[in-house]
This record gives C-alpha cells, structure tokens and sequence, in this order.
C-alpha cells in the first residue's frame, strides 16, 4: 500500500516522472525563455550550471540542471578539513575494510538520538574509491538531532540512495523539498546541498551510494512498457527559496573525509531551475510487483527498482531490489529463493514485517538488521524455512503482507568496515552455524522424485 494512504499530511508540492527533463519556478517567469545564461536573468538572479555527467556524456545518460539562484554556490569562504576529533571519521572512512567470505547478519542497528543526519551516517561496507569514482558504500543511519538550522550538507563522493526504515526526514534541499518516510526512498545526487530535520523525532535506515554513474529504471525487455517502478511514479522536488544572508555552515563529504566552509547566505535561494539532474523519492508500495504464475522461482531481478549500471551490459554496481508483499502461486514449486552462490555481493536489509527465506524470531533476521553475503558465499533459506516450504500445502499464499525486505545487489565484492564488523556490536556470531548447519541430507538412492 503506498505510503502516501497513511496518515501523514504531504507538506510538499512534487513534479511526477523519471528520467526526464523537467522545470520549476517559484516565481512567474524566473526561469529565461531560450537562454540558459542571459546577460541578466529574470529577477536579478544568478544562473548556475549543476553538472551530473561529462558535459560530452551522450544524450540519453546526459543529466545537468541550471539553476537560477540569488547568489551563486561558489560566493564562500576556504574550505577546512573537520578534524577527526568532530566526527566518528571511523564511520566514515573506508580505509580499513575486510572482504570476508563469511555469511554475516546483523541485529537491528541501534536508534542514537544525540546526532544529526551528518553524525548518524555509519558504513558498513565499501568496493572501490570514490577518488576513481568507482564502486559503491553502503551505510546506516541513525539520527535524533535536527541538522543546525545554518547548516547544510553534501556529498562529492556519489549519488547517495536512501532508504529509511523508521521515522521521517524533512529534506530541505537546493531543488526543493523532499519529506521521506519509511517504505519510500530517496536519491539526492552527488553535489546536491541539502539539510535534513526530523519532525518525529528518531530515524533510522539505510543508504547506499553509487561513486560512478547514476541510478536508472531497469529495461522491462519481454514485460513491456509498464510495470514495476514506473516512471509517472517517482517525484521531483519543486522550486522553493529562501533570502536569508547570515551565516551558514556547508559541509562536503569529499574522499569518505568532512570538510567544512562559511558562506553568508542560505545555499536553500534557487528560486527556479531546469534539467535532468535532480533529487527524488519514491514510494516502494507504488510498485508493480510481477512474478512467477506457473512454475519455479525466479531471479530477484524481476525486482529491481533502480540500477546502477556498470560498463558491462546487464551488471549492475548497485542494483536497488525490493521484497514487497506479494502472491506467490506457483505449482509443484520450492518457492523461496533457491539454494545459490552468486558471483554478485548482496547486502540485504528489512524495513517492516519478515522475510520468507529467514526467520524472523530474536537472532534471525529482522526490521533495521542487514545481512551480507559475498561473492560466492553459499546461502539460502535456513533451516526451517526449508522444512516449511517442501512440507507446505502450495495453493496460492499472500506472502510478506505489510512487510518490505531489500537488497543492494553489486558485481563488486564489498569490504565491511571496522565499525560494521567490530563497533557497532550488533554482528550475529552464530549466523551460519544456526541457519545452514542443521540441514540434514534426504538423500536416499531407493526414492525417485515424487513431485
Ligand atoms: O539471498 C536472498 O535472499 C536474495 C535472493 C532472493 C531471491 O528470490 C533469489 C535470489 C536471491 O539472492
Ligand atoms: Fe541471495
């Protein structure tokens, strides 16, 4: 169910649609007609490029936006390095990370409500160097704090996908304003400045950020030209400014590092703005689940919101895969996820309810959990959810009502920090052994398939 039908009234003002080229204006005629950068822009404004590929990137990957503001990013005092001491830079240095064959699961990450957004951001796992824009992070959330009503934030290091599981984040950003509440997501692109108030107190959740490329739709090939995210579906932020010249703090993460500068205006004064470069959200229960209707299960692809293509046709750095709730109908069938080494890593976690391969009791797999399985790394549903499934009676069954489990899928095999292996305490020693130990062999050379 769309999250929109629960009981939050939308504060927002949002254009729908995906990929495409939109405009918006807070004030009638802000944006120049034919010009992009006229001698003197409508209103006294600024016109300021905001680039998301090569200027010389082909047509159908280009993403650049214009913006109209009251004054422009680069009015601003040098930028400093935070020092460490200010931050946890262990939670958001990569520098240590371990590339494990073990299957690890962790217990739900702790709420911490003595942060903001900028303080609460832990990675738990890494591939490649946002320096090479290469490869992706994975982290968690947990804030409490407002971020300082001065104060704003970015990232040069990549497009950042959020994907909270508790709690609402007002996000006030350059585009506009984006309110994003659990089972919605939210992409705010790499250079994007934004802050992030929290109306209802904690939140928690998880991110993931793409260092090369962007997210796009997955081609639907033999599905069509409808079904599941569809591009009507996703909202853009709309045009609304701030004039305000006091002081304002604007922190960069650049290189996995904080740095800080003072700048004596809002960066919140776009007063109008046009392109494809933007930031969105979307609401996970929009999308339009399509399964298997006659036999065996098929791959998780068939899931795929977003993907965050590599070079190789069809291989993703980071695909964005959901579990919505769904009917699972299919005959003579095993139908959780099979039994599987994959040559793609797959970071898993749950924002409601469970997930049918796992149980979901204390030590299992739960909301605001996570789960890692590596390159290669042999996993599949646990024990019992094995007995379960080849004992069930198979008529149709609604599975996962009210719950949503994901994934970050990647062709890369990722490293897990100190913090996600050590720090947060939360890894779950006995994951292995209790999920996949006590299977026992049916084998019996006399039985011939009786399905
Ligand atoms: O491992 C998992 O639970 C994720 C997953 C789900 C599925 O339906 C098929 C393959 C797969 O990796
Ligand atoms: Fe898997």
């Amino acid at each position: 169910m769309p999250v929109s039908e629960f009981d939050f009234a939308e504060k927002y003002a949002y254009l729908n649609g995906f990929g495409v080229y939109h405009e918006s204006s807070a004030l009638k005629d802000a944006l120049p007609t034919g010009h992009n950068s006229p001698q003197r822009p409508p209103y006294g404004l600024y016109a300021e490029k905001l680039s998301g590929t090569a200027f010389t990137a082909p047509r159908h990957e280009n993403q650049q936006s214009w913006l109209y503001r009251i004054l422009p990013a680069a009015a601003h005092r040098a930028w400093e390095q935070v020092p460490l001491e200010d931050y946890d830079s262990d939670s958001l240095s990569g520098s240590n990370v371990q590339q494990l064959p073990n299957q690890l699961r962790w217990n739900p990450f702790d709420f911490d409500e003595s942060v903001d957004w900028v303080r609460g951001l832990h990675l738990v796992a890494e591939a490649g160097d946002p320096a090479m824009k290469s490869g992706l992070a994975v982290y968690v959330f947990a804030a409490g704090k407002d971020m300082a009503k001065t104060e704003a934030f970015y990232s040069a290091d990549g497009d950042m996908l959020i994907v909270p599981q508790h709690g609402v984040l007002d996000i006030t950003t350059e585009f506009g304003g984006i309110l994003l509440r659990a089972n919605e997501i939210a992409v705010i692109p790499r250079g994007v400045r934004y802050r992030v108030d929290l109306p209802r107190g904690a939140v928690r959740g998880y991110i993931c950020e793409l260092y090369q490329g962007h997210f796009q739709l997955p081609e639907l090939g033999p599905i069509g030209s409808n079904g599941l995210a569809n591009v009507r579906d996703f909202q853009v932020a709309t045009a609304s400014y701030r004039k305000d010249f006091g002081e304002w703090k604007i922190t960069s993460k650049f290189n996995r590092r904080l740095f800080r500068m003072a700048q004596s205006h809002t960066p919140f004064d776009v007063v109008a703005w046009h392109g494809s470069y933007y930031p969105y959200k979307y609401d996970l229960g929009r999308f339009n689940t399509i399964g298997s209707i006659s036999f065996d299960h098929p791959d998780p692809s068939i899931f795929t919101v977003l993907t965050g293509p590599s070079s190789s046709p069809g291989t993703a750095i980071a695909d964005f895969v959901i579990f919505p709730p769904r009917w699972l109908v299919q005959e003579a069938t095993f139908r959780p996820p099979w039994y599987h080494r994959n040559t793609m890593s797959e970071f898993m976690g749950l924002i409601s309810g469970d997930y049918d391969a796992k149980s979901s009791g204390a030590g299992g797999f739960r909301p605001a959990g996570a789960s890692l399985h590596n390159i290669m790394s042999a996993h599949g549903p646990d024990a019992s959810s094995y007995r379960k499934a080849t004992e069930a009676h198979l008529e149709p069954q609604k599975v996962g009502s009210r719950s949503m489990a994901f994934m970050f899928e990647s062709c890369l095999m990722v490293g897990v920090t100190d913090w996600g292996l050590k720090h947060c305490e939360k890894v779950q020693q006995d994951y292995n052994e209790e999920s996949w130990e006590p299977l026992v062999s049916h084998f019996d050379e006399s039985l011939i398939n009786e399905t």
